[in-house]
C-alpha cells in the first residue's frame, strides 16, 4: 500500500482550479463510464471558489453525478456560513446545474436531533466515493475533524461504520457535521486544496508526524491508501 501522498504545485490559484477541474472531471466520467453514476464530495470554506467555477463548466454528464460536501455548519441554506449555499452558488450552475446535490442540513434545532434522518441518508450513498476534496484550515482540521473536536475521536475512527457524525469544536463556530474518516480516505480519487505558504507549513508538519489531536489532518494523511492522495497546492 503506497501512503504518502504527493505534492502538486501551482504557479496560482487559477492554474490550480484549472488542473484540480480536469483531473475531477475526468474521474467522473470514468465512473459514469463503468458505474453509470459518480458521486464526489466537495469542502465549504474559501478556498475552494474557483475550483467550483471551473468544475461547473466540465463537459461530462452531469444528471448522473451525486454532489455532496464533506462537511456542513448547522446552519440552513439561507445563512451566508451554509457550505451548501456556496456549492449552489459556484458549483450547481452552468453544466453542473443537472448534478444531483445531496444536502446535510435538514431542519431541526440540532444535528444530534437530525441524526436517524442523516445517517439513513449518507448509508445510501454508493461506496467508495469516486472524487473527495479536502481543504484544511491552518489549525490543522480537514472536513469538520477539529483540534479539540467533542467528537473527534468517532469522526476519525478507521473502524466506524457510521457515515456521518455531529462536531461542535472552539475553532468551529456552529455545530457541524461531517463524513468519517472511511467514507473519505476510501475515495477513489483523494484530493486535498490548500493554497498559501502558512498552509504549506501547516501540510508539511503534519506530514512530519506527531499526534492526531493536534492536526486532524494527520489521519486523512497517514490512511492506508493503494492510489497515493494529491494534494493540489499554489502560493
Ligand atoms: O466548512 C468548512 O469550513 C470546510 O469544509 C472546512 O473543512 C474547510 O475546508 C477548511 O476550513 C478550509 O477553509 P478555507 O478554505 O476557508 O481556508
Amino acid at each position: 500500500m503506497s501512503t504518502a501522498p504527493v505534492l502538486h504545485r501551482y504557479r496560482d490559484g487559477d492554474a490550480l482550479a484549472e488542473a484540480l477541474a480536469v483531473g475531477v472531471a475526468a474521474v467522473l466520467a470514468g465512473a459514469i463510464a463503468t458505474r453509470g453514476t459518480a458521486t464526489l464530495a466537495v469542502s465549504g470554506g474559501s478556498t475552494p471558489k474557483r475550483f467550483f467555477e471551473r468544475l461547473s463548466q466540465a463537459e461530462i454528464d452531469w444528471p448522473n453525478v451525486n454532489v455532496l460536501l464533506v462537511d456542513e455548519r448547522w446552519v440552513p441554506a439561507t445563512s451566508d456560513r451554509s457550505n451548501a449555499a456556496l456549492v449552489a452558488d459556484r458549483l450547481l450552475k452552468n453544466r453542473a446545474a443537472a448534478a444531483h446535490f445531496i444536502p446535510f442540513y435538514l431542519d431541526a434545532e440540532t444535528p444530534e436531533d437530525a441524526r436517524e434522518d442523516l445517517a439513513e441518508r449518507f448509508r445510501r450513498l454508493a461506496r467508495p466515493l469516486d472524487a473527495a476534496v479536502l481543504g484544511m484550515g491552518t489549525d490543522g482540521h480537514t472536513a469538520s475533524f477539529f483540534p479539540g473536536g467533542d467528537n473527534l475521536d468517532a469522526a476519525i475512527d478507521p473502524q466506524t461504520t457510521e457515515p456521518v457524525v455531529a462536531m461542535r469544536a472552539p475553532g468551529a463556530g456552529e455545530p457541524r457535521v461531517t463524513l468519517t474518516l472511511p467514507m473519505l480516505v476510501e475515495a477513489r480519487l483523494l484530493a486535498i486544496h490548500i493554497e498559501g505558504e502558512e498552509k504549506l507549513a501547516v501540510y508539511e508538519k503534519a506530514l512530519g508526524g506527531g499526534p492526531v489531536e493536534e492536526l486532524p489532518i494527520r489521519a486523512v494523511l497517514e490512511a492506508p491508501r493503494k492510489d497515493p492522495a494529491n494534494v493540489f497546492w499554489c502560493p
